[in-house]
């Protein structure tokens, strides 16, 4: 493979393409975004080694091109492949959020010999742009990849070859399931996050403090509506037959949930939140997937002077680097917790052994 072309110069496009530009600087990667600015920041970083001047003269020019822009926008650019010049054998993978609506093309594609491998990296951020991308994003995490023609079998092989230093770990799915699953586990959560954003601003009418105390367990639950609101569009169109179908569970839900309440019985209150607990526990959190993009370590710390400066000067005498660092819960009486966070579970295991004289633990 010698030519790549790229689409969508953001968090998730940068990171996978400075992945392959660190394994495979012999590759030429074009790069095209609809905002100059941000391929200019990506030639400038190193991660491109060309800015393409329009998407039909670097597609046909390439070997395999990697669609990362919210994914309408990536339906209409393989929706242009049927109607553009394009290299024998082309390979096309995206990294959409939703797959049905570009998968719903590999066929077609196929006949122009366009060979279509759907992708979705599980892994990223409320934050957006190519600007917080990096190369690890994608350790240890579900990499979604979606072919149905038996012809395409080599095409998924070279794909998963080339993410494979990425060190994801790689599911084969049908679109239709992908959907699915996703909707349940990550889009139907996100109308939900906002939804508590909405309902929180309105009842500052009532009262302003509403907004002040809103820390806690309800920044938790509602980071992921800090994100991107023209992706989350995207997603919310493409999946909305899913997304309406889980409204109606979640409103059936919430009727029983009301009624649960009203009738007040304390051991069914109980069983509720009970039960809840005991299912998320068994929840596979350790790994990393797409409810977290950093590997975070959180240390117990006796409230005492100097203890922080003692942990960073551990980690920072075992060459140990911190992407961030959160003091949480520190109160005069009570033992606070340090949340570190790192950019690789190798950082992550390193420090829980460079810090064995405090108790450490991750989520
Ligand atoms: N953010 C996340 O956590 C994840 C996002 N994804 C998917 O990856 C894709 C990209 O998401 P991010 O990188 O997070 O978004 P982003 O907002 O960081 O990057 C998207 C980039 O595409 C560019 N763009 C938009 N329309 C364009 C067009 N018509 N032509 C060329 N460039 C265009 C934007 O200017 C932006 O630089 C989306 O389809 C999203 O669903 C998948 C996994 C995780
Ligand atoms: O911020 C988070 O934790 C996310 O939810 C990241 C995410 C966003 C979109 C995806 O398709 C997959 C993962």
């Amino acid at each position: 493979m010698q030519r790549i072309f790229i689409v969508g110069l953001g968090l998730i496009g940068g990171s996978l393409i400075q992945n392959i530009k660190f394994h495979h600087p012999n590759i030429h990667i074009t790069g095209y975004d609809y905002f100059e600015k941000y391929s200019d920041i990506a030639l400038s970083m190193k991660i491109i080694d060309e800015i393409a001047i329009d998407f039909d003269s670097s597609a046909s020019e390439a070997d395999l091109i990697i669609l990362a822009t919210p994914v309408q926008q990536s339906i209409e650019y393989g929706k242009r492949l049927l109607e553009i010049n394009t290299k024998p054998g082309l390979i096309v993978t995206d990294t959409g959020s939703t797959k049905l609506g570009l998968s719903s093309l590999e066929s077609k594609l196929l006949k122009k010999d366009i060979h279509l491998i759907g992708g979705h990296p599980m892994a990223g951020s409320h934050k957006s742009g190519v600007i917080n991308s990096k190369k690890h994003l994608f350790e240890n995490a579900y990499y979604v990849l979606i072919y149905d023609e038996d012809e395409n079998e080599a095409a998924y092989s070279e794909v998963k070859n080339l993410f494979e230093p990425t060190k994801a770990k790689f599911i084969k799915m049908s679109a239709k399931e992908h959907d699915y699953v996703t909707g349940v586990v990550s889009h139907f959560p996100h109308v939900i996050a906002s939804s508590l954003i909405h309902m929180n601003e309105e009842n500052t009418q009532v009262s302003e403090y509403v907004k002040t105390l809103a820390a806690g367990g309800f920044r938790d639950i509602t980071r992921i509506a800090s994100s991107n609101a023209d992706m989350w569009r995207d997603i919310t169109l493409e999946n909305k037959k899913h997304l309406v179908t889980l409204m109606e569970n979640w409103i059936e839900q919430m009727e029983q949930t009301k009624e649960l309440i009203q009738e007040g019985n304390p051991a069914l209150i109980h069983d509720f939140y009970q039960s809840a607990k005991t299912y998320r526990d068994q929840l596979p959190i350790k790994e990393q997937g797409a409810l977290t993009s950093t590997f975070d370590l959180y240390v117990d710390i006796p409230d005492k002077p100097g203890m922080i400066s003692e942990v960073t000067r551990i980690l920072g005498q075992s060459h140990i680097s911190i992407t961030n660092i959160r003091i949480l819960e520190v109160r005069e009486d009570i033992m606070g917790a340090l949340r570190l966070s790192f950019k690789s579970s190798n950082d992550r295991d390193r420090a829980i052994e460079a810090l064995n004289t405090f108790d450490t633990y991750t989520l």
